[in-house]
């Protein structure tokens, strides 16, 4: 497991980072969700090595990272580092080559990656000639080439379509099933909320939220329900222990002290009438994500 402990970052006098904290776990995907500017790529760089923590350090399995194992995993950074005029599949394998890939196995490794994401035509084509998408896709098969035995992805679905997705998602996975820790930093939390298994929210250098998508709606949905009535639910604004929220006429969303509170709410609208329905409310994790980065 992958540890970002405490970490802070201060460029100069303004500070980016403060006490960010989380956990990449073996085998699993993690999306770490924040907009512009909220220190996504600075907590990536600083995970690499690239840039060093103000204060704070990343662990590995409790222990201090090392070079060894920074150089395993594979990286994507958000400057994107290929060479335009060189043909894809061979700058792919020179990169697998630099991390001690034997040029047969390297070879072997891109072109399946290549195929499965669909530019098995284009390997012998030079990057710049492909399309921004297509560049990206070869960008993700560099990161992956060397057999990683963990993934930091800055932004690796921006620009894919929708089938690229799918694709990039299935290979991700097949790193992550190895038992690999796997990160990808998204501000496209309807792409993340589908794609991992564990999320990381970050706003102004600070981590808002973490963990699965159970444990963050869990962590911040206040009970709510919904009723819809033949009749007029005015009456359900005098309750003890209930707060309305929103009202039209047959129609009231709720807040409740108690479930039990909800239970006398129910228990009154059959007594008043026929009652539609009556259902708790299930935030999207898009609404809490607005909610969590105020
Ligand atoms: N070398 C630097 N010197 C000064 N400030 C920096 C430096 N690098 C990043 N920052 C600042 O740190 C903050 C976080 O930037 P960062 O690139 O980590 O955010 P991000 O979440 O990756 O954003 P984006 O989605 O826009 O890429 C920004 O305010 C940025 O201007």
């Amino acid at each position: 497991m992958i540890h970002v402990e405490h970490v802070s970052k201060t460029f100069g006098t303004h500070q980016v980072l403060g006490n960010v904290d989380f956990t990449i776990k073996p085998g699993l995907m993690t999306g770490f969700v924040g907009g512009n500017g909220a220190g996504k790529t600075t907590t990536m760089r600083i995970l690499l090595g690239v840039l060093d923590p103000s204060e704070g350090r990343v662990t590995v399995d409790g222990s201090p990272i090392t070079p060894a194992y920074r150089a395993g995993i594979g990286y994507m950074p958000e400057e994107r580092g290929l060479y335009p005029k060189m043909p894809v599949l061979e700058q792919i394998v020179y990169l697998a080559r630099l991390h001690g890939v034997s040029k047969p196995a390297a070879t072997a490794k891109a072109e399946e990656l290549l195929e499965r994401l669909g530019l098995g035509e284009r390997m012998k084509d030079p990057l710049e000639s492909l399309s921004l998408g297509n560049q990206q896709r070869a960008q993700i098969v560099a990161a992956l080439t060397h057999n990683p035995h963990a993934l930091v992805l800055d932004e690796p679905f921006s620009g894919l379509d929708p089938m690229a997705v799918e694709n990039t998602l299935e290979v991700l996975r097949d790193v992550a099933d190895t038992g690999a820790p796997v990160l990808f930093s998204s501000h496209q939390l309807d792409v993340v909320e589908r794609l991992c298994d564990e999320l990381v929210i970050i706003a102004d250098g600070e981590i808002r939220a973490a963990g699965s998508r159970q444990d963050i709606r869990d962590a911040n949905t206040v009970p709510a329900w919904d009723l819809h009535a033949d009749a007029d639910t005015g009456w359900v604004r005098g309750l003890t222990g209930i707060e309305v929220t929103e009202f039209d006429g047959g129609f009231v969303r709720f807040r409740a002290d108690s479930p039990q509170a909800a239970d006398t709410v129910l228990r009154q609208a059959i007594e008043r009438g026929t009652v539609h329905s009556f259902t708790p409310v299930r935030p999207h994790l898009t609404e809490i994500f607005q909610e969590v980065i105020r």
